[in-house]
Parts: C-alpha cells; structure tokens; sequence
C-alpha cells in the first residue's frame, strides 16, 4: 500500500522555541530547555541542510517538510540521549518531546522517577513498538536498570527488523527483545507474555496505538484541516489504521487485560481523542476494573491521554484527570 501522504496541517511542536510556560512534564528536558536550533546546525550538517533563517535571525526549520522533521527527530536523538537511529522514509517518525511525556509519566507511576529514589530494575511492554522502537531506547537510556518486550505486527516485518537493528545499533540487545506478534488481531498475545518466565511479573505495558479506523477517516480530517501536526511523519497505513480506530484497540486491550490481570501490574496506552477515552471508560466501568485513571500530555497544540488501569491490590495514586504533572 502507498505511504499516506503527508498532513497540510501543521505546527512548531516548539510553540517557536519561546513559548512559555510549557506544558511538557516537568522532567521533561525540553520543558526548560527547547532545542537550540542554531546550535545543533553547527553540530550536526545533516540538520544544517534543512534549516533556513527565520525572520528572527535564528536557525529554524519547515516544519511541514517531512524530511526536515526527520532530521530534527534524528538530531535531538543524536544530541541529547546519544542514539542512532534508522527511521526509514515513509515510516512514523517519532516526535521526540510527547514520546519522552509518556515515559515520565510511566516513571511517576512505577515510582522510579524522583532524583532520590533509587533507580529499581523495571520490565516493561510496548506494544506496537514501530520500526523506531522509540519508547523502549529512550526509556532505556533515561532508566539503565529497565529492560523491555517490545511487539511489532507480524504482518510488516521489516519495521521489525528495522526495529532490532536500532536496538542493537546502540548497544542495547542485552535490554530490549523485540517480538513478532503472530497474531495481529491480538493485542497482549500469550505468546508474548509467555516469553517471559511465568513467574515475572512485567511491571507496565505502553502502547501508542494506531489512530485512525480507515483511511477515508483520515481524508476526512485532512479535508476539515482536523489532522494533529504528528501526522506529518507518513505513517503507513499499518501504522496509522486499525478496524475501529484507537478506541477498538484500547477497548481491546481491556478485555484481553481480563485474562492476564496481575501478570501486568500497571495497563497503559495513551489516545489522542477524548471522545475515544469517554468509550473506553465506559468498558472498564462495565468490566468493574475500578483502579484506573488517566492524565493528560500536552505538546505544542497537541493535547493526549493516557489511559492506566491494573489488578493489583495497589491503588493508582496519579493524579487523575487533566493533570498538571
Ligand atoms: C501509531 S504506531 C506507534 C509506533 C511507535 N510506538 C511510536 O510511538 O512511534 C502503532 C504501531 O502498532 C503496530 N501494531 C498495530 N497492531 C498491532 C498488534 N496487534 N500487535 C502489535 N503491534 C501492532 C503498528 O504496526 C504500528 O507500528
């Protein structure tokens, strides 16, 4: 299938680089700090053939020329966390800023977030892990003692293989295994839980979902200029589509959480629409999954949800709600 094509929609996920206060986590690095644009370009060539001057006199790029957002993301990967990384063309290209969010609010919820708390050994899940395998890399280099399953779909095994390759590219093959799901119309397979010794317990899962339901939803909301700016980054249909859209998935996810329970303590998976949490909620109400809650992630004009629920006899002590993390 063609890659879709690239989103007219746009915005500086840097609100500009000035904009405060920001609405980042507030570990997050580029909540203080926005990138310095003219100072990676006289790092990093690559990013300088992409930047122009603005009218400020200060380096910046096109953000809706999707190989000038490709860059930056390999840019920020390279100079703040030390990665290497291959995201081929017409493949989602992760933005750097809401994908760290995520993992700070994992952190919060696992408790190894705080300065004086200790660093734990953690296991986590992604689910739908992209050829990027941004969450488990990133997450690994911020938490050194967390280790990470991550799935991609069976049926598109070269982003797999991309996957496992940008995990050994930098070193972290003895951290992060990346799974085939076998089977696609499964979300939390047994197979892949039973990769884990059975008495271990994986502490969270995460999941960036495939968004849309169809691909004549998206061209509805290209046509309403209702796109999120993310959706510069061509993802392919795999990626981006799921019978159902994201609340399917995650609704799925709930039912299939029935079966494995305490095997995950913490469920996790963000949404990028309201109207997809409202459904989801419903189905955990229904199911009597009573510990649960979500919190809000916000980049640029970008506003997200992520959904937490668990088994466990621990409740979620997360601020509910849209959150001021
Ligand atoms: C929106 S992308 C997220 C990719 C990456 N995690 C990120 O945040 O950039 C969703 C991913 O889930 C994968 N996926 C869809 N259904 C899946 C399933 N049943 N099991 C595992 N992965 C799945 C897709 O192939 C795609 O790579």
């Amino acid at each position: 299938m063609p890659p879709l094509p690239p989103s007219t929609v746009l915005s500086d996920p840097f609100e500009g680089e000035t904009a405060l206060p920001s609405r980042l986590h507030r570990r997050n690095r580029y909540r203080a700090h926005p990138p310095n644009f003219t100072d990676l370009a006289t790092r990093y060539p690559e990013f300088a053939q992409r930047t122009r001057i603005s009218s400020s006199g200060r380096a910046t790029i096109d953000f809706q020329d999707p190989l000038s957002v490709r860059e930056l993301t390999l840019t920020l990967l390279k100079a703040d966390f030390n990665l290497a990384l291959d995201i081929p063309r017409h493949t989602l290209c992760p933005m750097i800023p809401n994908r760290l969010d995520y993992i700070h609010v994992i952190e919060d919820l696992v408790g190894t977030g705080s300065s004086h708390i200790e660093q734990r050994s953690m296991i986590g899940l992604d689910i739908g892990t992209g050829a990027s395998c941004i969450y488990p890399l990133l997450a690994c280099r911020l938490n050194p003692h967390w280790k990470f399953i991550a799935t991609g779909k069976y049926i598109h095994k070269p982003s797999i293989s991309v996957a496992r390759q940008n995990v050994a590219n930098n070193g972290l093959s003895s951290k992060i295994q990346v799974l085939e799901n076998p089977d696609p119309t499964t979300v939390l397979n047994s197979l892949i839980l039973d990769s884990v010794d059975r008495d271990t317990q994986i502490d969270f899962c995460m999941c960036n979902p495939p968004f849309y339901g169809s691909s004549d939803e998206i061209s509805e909301l290209r046509d309403n200029k209702a796109l999120p700016p993310f959706a510069v980054c061509e993802g392919q249909p795999h990626e981006m589509i799921t019978p159902g859209g994201e609340a399917l998935f995650v609704i799925q996810m709930i039912t299939e959480s029935l079966r494995w329970t305490t095997r995950i303590k913490w469920y996790t998976s963000l949404l990028g629409k309201y109207s997809s949490l409202e459904k989801v909620i419903e189905v955990l109400n229904t199911n009597k999954i009573h510990n649960y809650g979500f919190t809000e992630i916000c980049q640029g004009s970008t506003r997200r949800w992520i959904l937490i629920w668990s088994f466990s006899g621990q409740r979620l002590l997360i601020k509910v709600g849209p959150a001021q993390l």
